[in-house]
């Protein structure tokens, strides 16, 4: 879905993970402690099964969101109900993601999901109606979390290394319109750049942030993924709790030659029920044109937003044509970067390094790009998109005082 970018920078900086692990400095004592706790029974709950080796990568994991918790804890950050983030809270959060983890994305109960669409599993209980409840075998495979709402947690996981007072969510008077558009059962494609592994849940905590009616449209929003957001153990409960459109990159369809046919064929399909949802209408849709995530100039930590893929975007607009309905589109600049620092180089395998940061993070959304314009102009088309999102990036990092990512 989007061109092959360079793979190895030169590196003068330390990776992501050593970056952490030098600016790591001791934790209060009882994010300590509640840390200590959790390692030995992560460590006990591994040590003697075939998955032993994840218990590094999991630990790692756990030191960065401790971390990140306690920082927030001590800058006096609040949850949305005006509670102290505690190091309970990040008990809590970290063994259930990790125990959704053990139990949807190893082994036999590996969650499944439908080959190209999937709809955000809220829970038995949840005020909407969702039919695959009604599904004996359905429930029995989620059993305990048959009333889970997967959605609420990832965001509840992610939202307290979310620094909500110094992040912002500009462009409203844009979601304002898209609103009415999707009211009116029109399209909404939001083309925005991509910098974490969290970035579904950026979106909705600073939409919520917007206001209630904002969070919202991010929870029906479809998030359209690459292979890893299904495939990958830890990503996978968060997945979960998204509406996805699964489609393969085009960074990653070449990896391997043998497979590669197969996920064209399911490209195919992911068009055609994208095709569908649109001509149903009122869909909002979030893609990254650039077919992955922005990674940062090794050289000189400057961390530029990746290039739209034109041929991308092309197919967007076609398919919003195809459906007969007006179909807008919005550049979406964010900035998540330091949430989640992606590892530096671009890797087709998952299981990669996690970091975790207490940070602030911004989303705006610009003006709708006029959906206008024959074949020969389409490429003008993409420029403005991308051009869009990289002047709301720049205006984010400037509001943010984080200038030196430009
Ligand atoms: O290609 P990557 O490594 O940027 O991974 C993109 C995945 O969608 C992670 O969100």
């Amino acid at each position: 879905f989007a061109p092959p970018r360079p793979i190895r920078p030169q590196t003068s900086l330390p990776s992501t993970a050593e970056q952490t692990a030098t600016e790591t400095s001791t934790l209060s004592p009882d994010f300590q402690t509640a840390r200590d706790a959790s390692v030995s029974k992560i460590d006990g709950m591994l040590s003697t099964t075939k998955y032993a080796a994840l218990s590094p990568p999991l630990i790692h994991f756990v030191d960065e969101y401790f971390r990140s918790l306690c920082d927030a804890s001590a800058s006096g950050a609040k949850n949305p109900d005006g509670s102290d983030i505690t190091a309970q809270q990040a008990v809590k959060e970290m063994m259930r993601t990790i125990q959704f983890g053990m139990k949807y994305g190893l082994g036999e109960g590996k969650y499944t999901f439908e080959n190209v669409r999937h709809r955000a599993l809220r829970g038995k209980t949840f005020s909407v109606k969702d039919e695959r409840y009604e599904d004996e075998a359905f429930c029995n495979m989620l059993g305990d979390d048959v009333n889970t709402d997967f959605y609420a947690a990832g965001c509840d996981f992610f939202r307290p290394s979310m620094d909500m007072e110094r992040s912002l969510i500009l462009g409203v008077d844009n979601m304002e319109k898209a609103m009415a558009q999707l009211a009116k059962g029109e399209n909404v494609v939001f083309l925005a750049n991509h910098q974490s592994e969290a970035d579904p849940q950026v979106v909705s905590c600073l939409f919520e942030k917007a206001g209630d009616k904002y969070g919202k449209l991010a929870a029906d929003i479809t998030y359209v993924a690459g292979h890893k957001v299904t495939t990958d153990p830890l990503a996978i409960p968060f997945s979960m709790g998204r509406n996805l459109l699964c489609i393969h990159s085009k960074k990653h369809i070449d990896a391997d030659p043998e497979t590669k046919p197969a996920k064209s064929k399911q490209n195919m399909a992911a068009m055609n029920e994208m095709l569908q949802g649109m001509k149903d209408g009122g869909m909002a849709i979030w893609v990254a044109p650039s077919g992955g995530r922005d990674r940062r100039t090794v050289s000189n930590g400057k961390i530029p937003i990746a290039t739209f893929d034109q041929k991308t975007v092309d197919m967007f607009r076609l398919m919003g044509n195809k459906s007969k309905r007006p179909t807008h589109f919005y550049p979406m600049a964010m900035v998540s970067y330091d949430l989640c620092p992606p590892p530096d180089f671009v890797e087709a395998g998952v299981g990669e390094k996690r970091n975790v940061r207490f940070t602030p993070v911004g989303i705006k959304v610009m003006e709708e790009v006029p959906n206008v314009g024959g074949a020969e102009k389409r490429h003008l088309f993409t420029h403005s998109a991308e051009f869009e999102t990289i002047k709301g990036y720049e205006e984010l990092l400037k509001g943010m005082g984080m200038e030196r990512y430009i």
